[in-house]
């Protein structure tokens, strides 16, 4: 190797001192030439006349001061043309590839599997992060890839592993297998790709099996959550080249010395949403899973990483797995936004934790409806949630808002959940129809937040401060994909503004006030039109048909999620808002002292504390009868006339009173014995007791608050 090292700017941040740098002649040229490129590639291209060497790039991780420590740089190093393998010959003498079928005519990739891509999965053109990790990848050395989501990454790597595994044993180029010699064998695995979620693995696999279906390459899943002596079944008998799992399924079955799962010849393996697989929950297993594989000092292996986040923190861990002079394709500038120009992106401040939901269903049925306009794409769309029993109390507020009718008010969307607490067979199940779906609204925790391909979806809305700026990236990336339109909308509550502007900093979030149900004051008179009062009502019936059970595990979700929030009263308060005016209970759901010691809640008012809080769902109200049927609440009609009725969600107790309305006219609305059969709608409000309520304002046009909860006309170059 006559590696004369040069360093090149390329990828250096604004702040690095360019004096400490010094830059060759060619450096210097390309330096130019990725300031000109769309896609800031860290793959060097040099000038024509320097084609003839192989060029490759190891970036490697300064120690500079604390705001700049991982910093990432370039390295040059050229090679002698002589010592590259004829791949690289080829795409060094032709220019990078980037039609599918120039791997067939310059004889880079076997026929069958070129002519399975444009001929069967009718691709024709590679994207961007295609092309560049295609063109190394074949080459044989470790990439880690950065791209935006839904650029095709699966195929990015599926194809030179592929490959790879054809130019160990030709033999596998061809379908079928030729007599018991080369009968495939679960000890006979040639790759190992491992994605952190069960529903991606499955994707990948189902996408490498497509890939595969004219070659002799078995592609076989290990995936948690599924029966794992089936699968290893499945192994034993029809054998296992390409292996596609989650990190624990692999570590177990690698580990398990009778499951006959063996890797002595492996060649490739794929780290697919790298940067989460190598966080802290899933690194110990990856690292474990290495060990059951060969020795990289005797067996040589390609490792490829990709994600569309690389966070600067994981580099280091990088740098531990992948071979020096590894290359990082990174297709999206530091200084561009991550998610797609494409996708316009939403924010919708509401003021209580309580509005959330009303205002959820507003846009949906808003969206659903401008959906059945002619030409219009039909609604389909992804939801999230930040608990898995906020999706599942979504769940049954969503379903009970559709109703039994067959046309619902959000039809023709049908409505899906996915979570963690989901049989593996559910989640599946739930995946697929959401998949096959023309419109629907999937209801998900973030096991669908990174890498899934649900074909057509129109919106993702994302419900309460996402955990960080790469979750919301992730989620807002399962729409506009593959070049389609999409849009993203983030549904926050004022208690998320101190938190929103540093953790998705510089996201291209604009708000939105077109939604009326996200700024009626919930704890407050006031007037709101007929329309969003219709709104309110239609979800507070559905709450009152959720299970008990389901409100008290999402209260004590929320009183987890916002463990980040520094004014634990204020904190408190707002939940118990939510509990109290969104959800119609009186009393809140106890929460057990320890737990709330454990996250320093001892000194704080309004909790319900209790030492069995499984045995306490709270009160909807001084009845315990949670169906309605006997409680004080009392939405129904009691009377027959016209006019508004008064709504009333209880007025004594330890509770707050919610009273809407009980003017001259009205007629009082309580949850429990009326019933929603006797339950109409009031033409106009007026409050009760403590906090009073808010009256119907049939105008429409505006609607006035009984008092103002700040507003949120702020601009949002703020956040
Ligand atoms: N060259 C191509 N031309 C057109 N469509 C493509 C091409 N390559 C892949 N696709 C399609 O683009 C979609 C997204 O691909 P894929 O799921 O691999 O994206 P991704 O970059 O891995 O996304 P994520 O970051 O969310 O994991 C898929 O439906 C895939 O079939």
């Amino acid at each position: 190797m006559l590696g004369a090292l040069r360093r090149s700017t390329a990828s250096l941040p604004r702040t690095l001192p360019t004096s400490t740098l010094s830059l060759s002649t060619s450096a210097r040229v390309f330096q130019s030439s990725v300031a000109r490129s769309p896609c800031r590639q860290s793959i060097l291209r040099l000038p024509a006349a320097n084609r003839a060497f192989h060029q490759t790039v190891q970036w490697q991780q300064h120690a500079v001061p604390a705001a700049e420590r991982a910093v990432v740089e370039a390295e040059v190093e050229q090679e002698v043309g002589a010592e590259r393998p004829s791949s690289d010959i080829e795409i060094a003498a032709l220019g990078p590839v980037t039609k599918f079928h120039e791997l067939e005519t310059r004889g880079l990739v076997h026929p069958n599997v070129v002519r399975t891509i444009t001929k069967e999965m009718r691709l024709e053109t590679m994207t961007e992060v295609q092309s560049r990790t295609i063109n190394e990848g074949l080459k044989g050395v470790d990439v880690i890839a950065q791209a935006k989501t839904g650029t095709g990454k699966t195929m990015a790597f599926l194809l030179p592993v592929l490959q790879r595994i054809i130019n160990d044993d030709p033999s596998l180029a061809e379908r079928g297998f030729t007599g018991r010699r080369n009968r495939p064998s679960a000890a006979d695995t040639r790759a190992l790709i491992i994605s952190p979620t069960r529903e991606l693995a499955e994707q990948i696999a189902a996408e490498a099996r497509r890939l595969t279906r004219n070659t002799g390459v078995v592609v076989q899943t290990a995936v948690g959550g599924t029966q794992k002596n089936m699968g290893l079944r499945m192994m034993q008998n029809q054998g296992v080249h390409l292996l596609i799992g989650t990190p624990g399924r692999l570590k177990d079955i690698l580990s398990d010395e009778y499951s006959g799962v063996q890797a002595p010849k492996l060649s490739a393996m794929v780290l697919d949403e790298a940067d989460r697989l190598l966080d802290d929950g899933f690194w110990p297993e990856i690292k474990e899973i290495q060990r059951y594989l060969p020795d990289q000092k005797e067996r040589e292996r390609q490792t490829l990483m990709f994600s569309a986040t690389i966070p600067r923190e994981v580099v280091q861990l990088v740098r531990q797995t992948l071979k020096p002079g590894f290359h990082f394709v990174k297709c999206v500038r530091d200084d561009e936004e991550p998610t797609h120009t494409r996708v316009p992106q939403k924010l919708v401040l509401t003021g209580g934790l309580e509005n959330r939901f009303p205002t959820l269903y507003e846009l949906m049925k808003r969206e659903v409806e401008a959906a059945a306009k002619p030409g219009a794409r039909p609604f389909k769309a992804i939801v999230y949630f930040n608990s898995t029993a906020d999706v599942e109390l979504a769940h049954s507020v969503f379903r009970s808002l559709q109703g039994s009718a067959r046309r619902g008010p959000l039809y023709p969307a049908q409505i899906f959940e996915i979570h963690g607490k989901l049989s593996q067979q559910q989640r599946t199940r739930s995946s697929d129809r959401f998949r096959e779906a023309t419109s629907g609204i999937l209801l998900s925790s973030d096991v669908t937040a990174r890498g899934m391909d649900f074909p057509n979806v129109t919106h993702v809305i994302q419900v309460g401060l996402p955990t960080s700026r790469d979750t919301y990236v992730h989620r807002i990336g399962r729409t506009a994909r593959a070049g389609k339109e999409g849009e993203g909308w983030l549904i926050l509550s004022e208690i998320d503004r101190r938190e929103l502007r540093s953790r998705l900093r510089d996201l291209p979030l604009n708000e939105d006030t077109s939604l009326q149900a996200a700024k009626v004051d919930m704890t407050e008179e006031g007037q709101i039109p007929e329309s969003v009062a219709q709104i309110l009502e239609d979800v507070g019936n559905a709450f009152r048909d959720a299970d008990p059970a389901e409100l008290a595990n999402a209260y004590r979700s929320y009183i987890g999620t916002y463990g980040w929030y520094p004014d634990k009263q204020r904190m408190v308060d707002a939940i118990n808002d939510l509990a109290k005016f969104g959800w119609g209970l009186e009393r809140t759901p106890k929460l057990s002292s320890g737990t709330a010691h454990k996250l320093g809640l001892s000194r704080v008012r309004g909790l319900n504390l209790g030492s069995d809080p499984a045995g306490d769902y709270g009160d909807r109200d001084r009845s315990s009868d949670l169906s309605g049927r006997s409680s004080r609440f009392d939405r129904g009609d009691r009377g027959s006339g016209s006019g508004g009725r008064s709504f009333d969600r209880g007025s004594s107790g330890g509770g707050r009173s919610f009273d809407r309305g009980s003017g001259d006219s009205g007629r009082p609305f309580d949850r429990g014995s009326g019933g929603r059969d006797r339950f109409s709608k009031p033409a106009g409000h007026s409050r009760g007791n403590v906090r009073g309520g808010f009256s119907r304002d049939r105008s429409e046009g505006s609607f006035g608050r009984g008092g103002d909860r700040g507003g949120y006309s702020g601009r949002l170059s703020e956040y």
